[in-house]
């Protein structure tokens, strides 16, 4: 049987029309399922930090509502659905959180795995997780300022 008309036609021509790159694989952000499931990946990724006893105290006093919405700006970005991102560099970000709450690597881990746990949890595949957690550990060294 022959492929529906419209997947022969639709893809060149979005690429003709610089809409999308037809020979580029798809980015992690498409594949979690876009801009929807990134929102509802970061929702319940900062209820299960704010409930962990050992992450909360670094979120007292933040705008949970502004943290949710920069967070979202980040990863979009970082998972390839953006080509900006205008927030602040993350070593500055965070500079305060070691300087004076004692931000460790370790808390670092827990909240990367608060990330694995909640893609599981949305039905994220194994596989994707990781690809995930590979990209967020890149920003591991930025984080704590040892690049
Ligand atoms: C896993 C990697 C991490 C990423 C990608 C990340 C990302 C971000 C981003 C994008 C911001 C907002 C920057 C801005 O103001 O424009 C931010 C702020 C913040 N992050 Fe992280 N973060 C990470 C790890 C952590 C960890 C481990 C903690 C603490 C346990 C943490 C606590 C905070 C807090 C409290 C703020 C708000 C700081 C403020 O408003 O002064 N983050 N983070």
């Amino acid at each position: 049987m022959s492929p529906a008309p419209e997947t022969v036609v639709a893809e060149p021509v979005a690429a003709a029309a610089g809409v999308v790159d037809a020979a580029a694989p798809p980015s992690i952000f498409d594949r979690l399922g876009g801009e929807a499931a990134v929102e509802k990946a970061v929702d319940v990724f900062y209820e299960r930090i704010v409930a962990d006893p050992q992450l909360a105290p670094f979120f007292e006093g933040v705008d949970m509502r502004t943290q949710r919405r920069k967070q979202q700006a980040f990863m979009t970005y970082a998972f390839g659905g953006a080509t900006g991102y205008t927030g602040r560099d993350l070593a500055a970000a965070h500079r305060r959180l070691i300087r004076d709450k004692g931000l460790k690597e370790e808390h670092f881990d827990m909240v990367a795995g608060h990330l694995a746990g909640t893609l599981q949890l949305l039905g994220i595949g194994a596989d994707l997780v990781d690809e995930v957690i590979a990209l967020v550990a890149t920003t591991k060294p930025v984080i704590f300022e040892r690049v």
